[in-house]
């Protein structure tokens, strides 16, 4: 069906323009309206799906004001110029536009922009449907083997309480080891999908040479070692929940593909003749800020769009102190059954430590802690806690320093020590992995297992 765009602007040769644009493309063009109070008009009459307009108008009233009132009726609208002053920007994108498009414009940012518009509208549309629903039902979704009881924390519930029984794409975004791959299980086990694969993917241990493959699959004799056909994880995942983790580290050339699969809902296998349709429910994971990223060049701006149309941002450790506590004592008790060990409380000073600590590893570190604590302690209470010393640390222990390591404390200063080396570099030539004569894969999984963060690497 056509969908019907109307115009605000008052500058009729712009206007025009736009005007040739959309019809050449099969948009239907309401009349163009140059002032606020027209604009309303033939909102009214003529029912647009979208609204492009421009800030400036004739008359009193801004676009902005027009942008309030299409917010309230749930019409999606774009921003026809960018102002280049700083506080009328900033109060457009208060109004949450699906976009902005400069002038002069050009036929293909034209088009992509409404794609995108139209894309976010309707994943907007559903999560509202979903809003209502959730507020009528007062259903309660059950998020397991999440802990934690701060404001923080509550916040995010929501979102997943919101989000998880739709179709909508997610992305987590958060530190690492603050329980990303952990919401998203929660949102996959709370989806209609539950009973469907949930596939992950490690954008950042997997080669850029291998990711398309391991993706998309390939056809038997695609290339010198396909002896035989091999189904990516795309297909892997029909009619479930794919996850694609660290994100930010997908190679360019990547991204513009896995943005045609997202937008077509289909794959080609590397070799392959035909296309195979997916159903796949689609979640990704970064604990980059991809919107540095997009300003630095290093990813698509069309698929931020396209994966951040649902964000859940975790918070640090460290931001939800209150949650410490709570969560010490709940991998007290995990470990504590594991090992066969009776512990029921950690003392008021462990506790102390625990809270003045900076936790760059996050949640993933403090579990790392208590499985190490009840192992070096006795009796039913944590006495002590061993945590690094960092700078600034208030918890230094003069028994720390003399203290036998495990050996696998030993290899992670290890891991750290020959990471500080490299500056960080863990493949290729120099690397760390290089270095350690470990496999790429391994180093990184035991990175990630052992919760060694950047922070750690580059503290002195
Ligand atoms: N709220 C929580 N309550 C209890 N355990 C949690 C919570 N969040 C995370 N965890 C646990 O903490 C550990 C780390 O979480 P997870 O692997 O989900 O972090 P992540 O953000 O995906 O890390 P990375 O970015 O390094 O992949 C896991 O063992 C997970 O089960």
């Amino acid at each position: 069906m056509e969908k019907r765009i109307l115009i605000v602007e008052d500058e009729f040769i712009e206007a025009n323009n736009l005007r040739m644009i959309l019809e050449r493309n099969g948009y239907k063009v309401c009349t163009v309206a140059n002032s606020v109070a027209l604009a309303i008009e033939i909102v009214e009459n003529e029912k647009p799906e979208l609204v492009l307009l421009d800030i400036f108008l004739k008359g009193k009233q801004t676009g902005i004001d027009l942008a309030h009132v299409l917010r309230k009726k749930s019409i999606a609208f774009v921003y026809l110029s960018a102002n280049s002053n700083k506080e009328i920007f900033a109060a457009a994108k208060k109004t949450e536009p699906y976009g902005f498009l400069v002038k002069p414009f050009r036929e293909k940012d034209v088009l992509a922009t409404l794609d995108i518009a139209q894309y976010l509208h309707e994943q907007k549309l559903a999560i509202h449907r979903q809003e209502d629903r959730l507020s009528k039902v007062k259903e309660v979704a059950q998020f397991t083997g999440i802990v934690g009881k701060s404001p923080q924390l509550a916040k995010v519930l929501d979102l997943m309480r919101i989000v998880a029984p739709t179709d909508t794409s997610v992305l987590i975004t958060g530190e690492s080891g603050t329980g990303k791959e952990r919401v998203l299980e929660c949102i996959h086990e709370n989806s209609e999908r539950r009973n469907k694969p949930l596939v992950k993917v490690n954008c950042a241990v997997l080669p850029a040479t291998l990711i398309e493959s391991e993706l998309f699959g390939f056809e038997k004799g695609s290339f010198s070692g396909a002896h035989e056909t091999r189904v990516g994880k795309f297909e892997q995942a029909q009619g479930g929940t794919i996850f694609l983790d660290e994100i930010g580290e997908l190679p360019l050339d990547l991204q513009s593909k896995l943005l045609r699969v997202l937008q077509e809902k289909e794959i080609e296998r590397i070799g392959g003749r035909s296309s195979i349709k997916v159903n796949v429910r689609f979640v990704a994971a970064t604990n980059r800020n991809l919107e540095r990223e997009v300003a630095e060049g290093r990813f698509r701006i069309d698929l931020y769009y396209r994966i951040n149309v649902f964000p859940i941002h975790l918070p640090a450790l460290r931001q939800r102190k209150e949650d410490i506590p709570l969560l010490a004592q709940h991998f007290l008790g995990q470990y504590s059954r594991i090992n066969n060990k009776k512990f029921s409380s950690i003392s008021a000073r462990a506790m102390e430590q625990m809270e003045n600590y900076s936790w760059p590893g996050n949640i993933r570190e403090l579990e790392h802690l208590m499985e190490r604590s009840v192992l070096l302690n006795k009796g039913d209470q944590i006495a002590e806690v061993f945590l690094p010393l960092t700078e600034g640390s208030s918890v230094i222990d003069v028994n720390e320093a003399n203290r036998i390591k495990t050996i696998r404390e030993n290899e992670i200063d290890h891991i750290i020590t020959v990471l500080k080396i490299c500056k960080g570099k863990i493949s290729g030539p120099g690397g760390a992995a290089e270095m350690l004569d470990l496999p790429y894969s391994t180093l990184t999984s035991r990175i990630k297992k052992y919760g060694i963060t950047k922070e750690m690497i580059y503290k002195d």
